[in-house]
């Protein structure tokens, strides 16, 4: 029945017990006043605590966190450190649950106060012979339907303002804004090979408090202060199909300067070009599409060779798989595994070597076949046969594209057309090997410590020629 008909019947029953009945309808407000402002100061610190957990639990359960704490961590310690946030948890759950449950027997007790006011109010009038025994049984039993859609109203306000406490977590999301933008008009890139051009690029990572949110850090607030500049002034062109080394002492910037190139972060001054284009002027796809990267690290998700390999592109046919496999010198490999393309590698799956990795992470970019390839080689020494397998694999995947690689082997700066050297992030040489080391400066010291065999110093090995570049038929995309 709705709300005005019972209040109507009800005035008409007895206007006194009705009228005392709706003095008590604030008393339904006072529970969830009460509980919400509690309930609201319990989940944002349950909200708090779990991400402190979660954050944790990637860190520690991940492969190679899990290898750190094995190695260097104290076990008493990392034990002692999950309980406490574990511990904070289930009290804070405890908490939030029993003080629901006290603001459902408030609700519960306020109703039934206000039942037992309509008996006591009605037996007075009754027995005074105001109003009959009857009426005062049915003013109760109307009541019920008076108060019922109000308990129920007080208990969505309660879930409203819990809700609102997940919701100002996702809007601190939502309102980070991206550091990165697509431009509303992209341009396009010509055909061929392209050239990459940087112009007086100068770069700082941007602020803590740019890139994350201080109500997911441990910190309560984040620093708010840019870094120093990481690039400064840096220009260079690499010229289309053609292979540039870059090198430099650990902590150049080097890996800085290449994640510029696909956009992973924009340059606070100066500009970098692909094909002529600022890639500020590029569609997301289109670099997607035209700069391919192959990391240290060489990542694979925990999933099927299939899987890893198709993500650069989804179309691809176990055909133009296994051809990947097969230039990027691993196909032997992959035969070899339990399930061919269907083993799942990665941290929890079928563990790889890292010359391994590296090589299925050189398939992945031969599939996705962009026209620019940015390699960071991997630092580790890989035995003959694997450090042999790599460079063919390598060879590969250059030909005919415009290349930039952050170079730790002999073999790469000698194939390079130039080699680019960035000291505390300013280019400070570029030219040939030969040049470079007849011109006896920074290059040459970085080579004699960093590049230099033994045989080598005296000029005694021959130089292996570069791989002859060739624009690669496979570059052309349909
Ligand atoms: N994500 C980041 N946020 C802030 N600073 C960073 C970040 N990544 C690197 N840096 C800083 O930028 C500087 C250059 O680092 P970068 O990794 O580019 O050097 P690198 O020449 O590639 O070194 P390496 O040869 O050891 O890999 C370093 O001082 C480093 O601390």
């Amino acid at each position: 029945m709705p709300v005005a008909v019972t209040l109507t019947v009800m005035f008409r029953l007895s206007w006194q017990i009705t009228a005392a009945a709706l003095l008590l309808l604030p008393l339904f407000l006072l529970p969830a006043r009460v509980m919400g402002g509690r309930l609201t100061a319990l989940m944002r610190q349950t909200a708090a605590c779990h991400s402190s957990l979660t954050a944790l639990m990637t860190e520690r359960f991940s492969a190679p966190g899990a290898g750190l704490v094995k190695l260097f961590a104290d076990p008493e310690a990392e034990s002692t450190g999950f309980t406490a946030r574990a511990t904070r948890i289930k009290e804070l759950e405890v908490r939030s649950t029993v003080s629901q449950f006290l603001f459902v027997i408030a609700l519960a007790l306020v109703s039934a106060l206000a039942v037992a006011l309509v008996y006591g109010l009605g037996g007075y009038l009754a027995v005074t012979g105001t109003i009959r025994a009857g009426t005062v049984v049915t003013l109760a039993l109307l009541l019920r339907e008076l108060y019922d859609p109000l308990t129920r109203l007080a208990g969505t306000r309660l879930d409203l303002i819990t809700a609102l406490v997940g919701f100002e977590r996702i809007l601190e999301v939502l309102d980070l804004p991206p550091l990165v933008t697509e431009p509303a008009h992209p341009k396009q890139l010509p055909a061929g090979p392209l050239p990459v051009e940087f112009d007086e690029v100068t770069f700082a990572y941007p602020a803590p408090d740019q890139v994350s949110l201080a109500s997911l850090e441990d910190a309560a607030t984040l620093d708010t202060r840019g870094g120093e500049d990481v690039l400064r002034k840096v220009s260079f062109r690499i010229e289309p199909g053609t292979l540039t080394a870059l090198v430099g002492p650990s902590g150049a910037g080097k890996s800085t300067l290449a994640t510029l190139i696909p956009r992973l972060y924009d340059t606070d001054h100066g500009s970098v070009r692909i094909g002529g284009a600022d890639v500020r002027d590029l569609s997301f796809a289109t670099l997607r599409r035209t700069v391919g990267m192959v990391t240290q690290d060489s990542h694979l998700f925990h999933d099927t060779v299939r899987a890893n390999l198709t993500l650069a592109d989804p179309e691809a046919t176990d055909e133009d798989l296994w051809h990947a496999l097969r230039r990027a010198r691993v196909d032997g490999l992959v035969r070899s595994l339990p399930e061919g393309l269907d083993t799942v590698v990665g941290e929890r799956g079928h563990r790889l070597s890292g010359g391994e990795r590296q090589r299925l992470t050189i398939a992945r970019v031969l599939l996705a076949r962009p026209r620019v390839v940015i390699l960071d080689e991997a630092t580790a020494h890989l035995d003959a046969h694997a450090e042999a397998a790599v460079q063919e694999a390598l060879t590969e995947a250059l030909q005919g594209r415009t290349a930039l690689v952050i170079a730790h082997r002999l073999a790469t700066v000698r194939a390079a057309d130039r080699i680019l050297v960035l000291e505390a992030g300013e280019l400070v040489e570029s030219g040939t090997h030969d040049a470079l080391l007849a011109a006896d400066g920074a290059y040459a010291r970085l080579y004699r410590t960093q590049f230099a065999e033994p045989a080598d110093i005296g000029g005694a090995v021959s130089v292996p020629a570069p791989p002859h570049r060739t624009p690669d038929a496979a570059l052309t995309r349909p």
